[in-house]
């Protein structure tokens, strides 16, 4: 993540610290430069507090001493959660969640190619039998990714019987990974969550669900987020994934998303290609944003 990003904070922070001392604009620049980023008011608000303090504190009139200060919070905040994706189970079942458009199937494609990588066997199974595009659009992903592929065995397939039958072959293959893609939307929000608690029943009828995924949209920010509300409540999210952050000037949404939800965020979707999908390192992470 050392390349320039759109996300980063280093351009709004350049003004501020091009300064020889901490001043008044200091504090109105950082201030507005965390607003953009999309940290939210609350974040941003304990942050100038945070930072006066420790200014106050050291004593420091020193802007890059304000902007390592600034590192090491973030750093810190975004390390409260554990961020690392538990797949040791085997099979390690992965859920993949979240509204229509995000990039869901696309972060299944990436996710699979990304663990194929590290040696170890993976099937995606076809539960978004609500729409027919969307399983021939898995299925090129699969291919790309090298991986198996469980389909509906008719169209319009009951979800639920996918998803245990792409288990059922991931034991009977000996595979290690299995991560089944779920529909974004059905006609109202209590059908679309019945669904989806009947797919994690079947599921654990067989193996144990290891990660649920929500897949967010950076570029939507925290309004994304309220779409996403009924997954958050209902779905047993473990982690998150943020995607289209290499579109997005909104850093501070990463911190905003796990500190208004709890849950971590696993993975960040940088691009459209199969391998831009990276891990989430809380170092690498506020290093990139601060610059
Ligand atoms: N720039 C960028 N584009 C992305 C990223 N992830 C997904 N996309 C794009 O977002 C669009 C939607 O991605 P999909 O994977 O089809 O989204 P989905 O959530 O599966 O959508 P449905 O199949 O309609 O439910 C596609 O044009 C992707 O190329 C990312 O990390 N960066």
């Amino acid at each position: 993540m050392a390349e320039r990003t759109p996300w980063s904070l280093a351009g709004a922070l350049r003004g501020l610290r091009g300064r020889k001392t901490i001043d008044d604009s200091t504090w109105e620049d950082l201030e507005e430069a965390l607003l953009v980023a999309d940290f939210g008011p609350d974040i941003t608000e304990a942050l100038m507090a945070q930072m006066r303090a420790q200014v106050a504190k050291y004593s420091t009139t020193d802007p890059e001493d304000l902007n390592r200060m600034l590192r090491e919070a973030l750093e810190e905040r975004l390390a409260k959660h554990d961020t690392t994706l538990k797949l040791s189970d085997r099979p390690a079942v992965v859920l993949v969640v979240g509204v229509n458009g995000v990039g869901k199937t696309t972060t299944i494609g990436k996710l699979a190619k990304f663990v194929a990588n590290s040696g170890r066997s993976v099937v995606v199974g076809a539960a978004d039998t609500f729409r027919a595009a969307a399983v021939d659009q898995l299925a090129t992903w699969a291919e790309r990714a090298g991986v198996d592929i469980v389909r509906p065995q008719m169209e319009g397939q009951d979800p639920s019987a996918v998803a245990y039958q792409t288990v059922e072959w991931a034991i009977a293959h000996g595979t290690e990974i299995v991560i089944i893609d779920t529909a974004g939307r059905l006609q109202t929000k209590s059908g679309l969550m019945d669904e989806l608690s009947k797919i994690r029943r079947v599921i654990e009828k067989q193996a144990p669900i290891a990660e649920v995924l929500l897949v967010l949209d950076a570029t939507t920010g925290q309004n994304g987020l309220a779409q996403a509300e009924a997954f958050l409540e209902h779905a047993g999210v473990t982690g998150l994934v943020l995607t289209k952050l290499d579109g997005s000037a909104k850093g501070g949404f990463v911190l905003a998303v796990q500190e208004r939800t709890g849950i971590p965020v696993k993975l960040v979707g940088n691009g459209e290609g199969i391998g831009d999908l990276a891990g989430f390192t809380p170092h690498a992470f506020a290093a990139a944003l601060i610059g």
